[in-house]
């Protein structure tokens, strides 16, 4: 660089460089007083709980609303506060984090734009894997997929749900830009194309267009597609970019989803009751007894009561008698009196009702 441009930088950096340790000396406060937080949740009640996902939502909420007019970006606020937090709760107490993986994975996204990175990692095999590492306390917490915008539920979930002891503290929407990769970066020698069956689902237009005759095998996730693929030549894969870094494959193409507004939505799952955050949503599971009309007067509690449902979904009993657990998000927290009134009508009526759990909303 020329020296009149070092000299019209110096004085900018400078200030930056200024900024930067008052942000420094502002962050060790906040740490010290993450750690004071700690000390007296514990003396308090030795078993509470670090993570407290109702404050960190009203937390970045909060400065998001502050920022309203600053010129850093809302994302850039969610983001670096995730992180901020991240380190607090850490050094308040680690949390160990399950999610299918292995790394690289959409999951794994999910979970660090959640809880952020200062986390230990626990990718699993399995999204029956992650559900049994949560409740047998080997993590803390848990990240799992429920819905993709184009394939629509994520049935092994919704199943897992029904028997697990799990609650769902959270909820994370990420976009999904799934990428064609390969150990050389070409389809040169590839003879087959690898990912978890719904991702095959997400770009079953593009490969029909550009990949017609190609061996299509499915693989347990998407980073473990990758993981073949960088071990294996004749392998391409289907999964994220990060998957891609991560294993150190070339891209053949990217943005390969037919729907180029692809979203995933993520639950966060753990063993605890998350308080109310003022903006949140409840997950619960019903079943009603097999008759005409049942599903219309089993919903109507929410209606009577003014609770909006926001989404509605159903899988079958697997009894062979045409009988269905319904899936079902309101809008309001558990303990909200309209909430709970619905609720409690609802369950007087049910051959099945649980609560999975009320939680902020993104
Ligand atoms: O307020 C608390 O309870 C804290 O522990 C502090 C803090 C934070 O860093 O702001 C950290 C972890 C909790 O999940 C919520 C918030």
């Amino acid at each position: 660089m020329d020296n009149s441009l070092q000299e019209a930088l110096k004085p900018l950096r400078d200030k930056i460089d200024q900024i930067d340790r008052d942000i420094l000396e502002l962050l060790n406060q906040r740490a010290q007083t993450a750690i004071d937080v700690g000390a007296v949740k514990h003396k308090f009640q030795a078993d509470s709980a670090v993570l407290k996902p109702e404050r960190e939502a009203q937390v970045i909420r909060r400065l998001q609303e502050l920022n309203r007019y600053g010129t850093f970006t809302e994302t850039g606020v969610r983001a670096v506060w995730a992180e901020i937090i991240s380190v607090c709760r850490g050094l308040e107490k680690g949390l160990t984090v399950a999610y299918l993986g292995p790394e690289g994975s959409y999951s794994e996204q999910a979970a660090m734009e959640f809880y952020g990175h200062s986390v230990q990692p626990l990718p699993c095999p399995s999204f029956d894997e992650v559900f049994r590492a949560v409740e047998a306390g080997q993590a803390d917490v848990g990240m799992v997929p429920v819905e993709n915008s184009t394939e629509g539920a994520v049935n092994r979930t919704l199943d897992l749900f029904l028997n697990s002891t799990v609650k769902v503290h959270g909820v994370r929407s990420i976009p999904i830009r799934h990428c064609l990769m390969s150990l050389h970066g070409t389809m040169d020698g590839v003879k087959s194309i690898s990912a978890h069956p719904q991702a095959l689902a997400q770009c079953q237009k593009w490969l029909s267009q550009h990949y017609p005759t190609m061996e299509i095998v499915p693989a347990a996730s998407n980073s473990e597609a990758a993981r073949h693929a960088a071990q294996d030549e004749t392998v391409a894969a289907i999964a994220g970019e990060t998957a891609a870094v991560f294993w150190n494959l070339g891209l053949v193409a990217s943005g390969i989803q037919d729907d180029a507004n692809n979203k995933t939505r993520f639950l966060a799952i753990g063993n605890i009751e998350t308080a109310p955050s003022g903006r949140d949503q409840t997950s619960l599971i019903f079943a009603v007894p097999n008759r005409v009309g049942a599903v219309y007067e089993m919903i109507s509690p929410f209606a009577r009561n003014g609770v909006s449902m926001t989404r509605f979904e159903s899988r079958p009993a697997r009894t062979g008698q045409w009988e269905y657990y319904f899936y079902v998000d309101v809008l309001g927290h558990r303990s909200d009196e309209n909430v709970a009134r619905a609720l409690d009508e609802l369950k007087q009526q049910s051959a099945f009702f649980k609560i999975l759990g009320s939680y902020p909303m993104q």
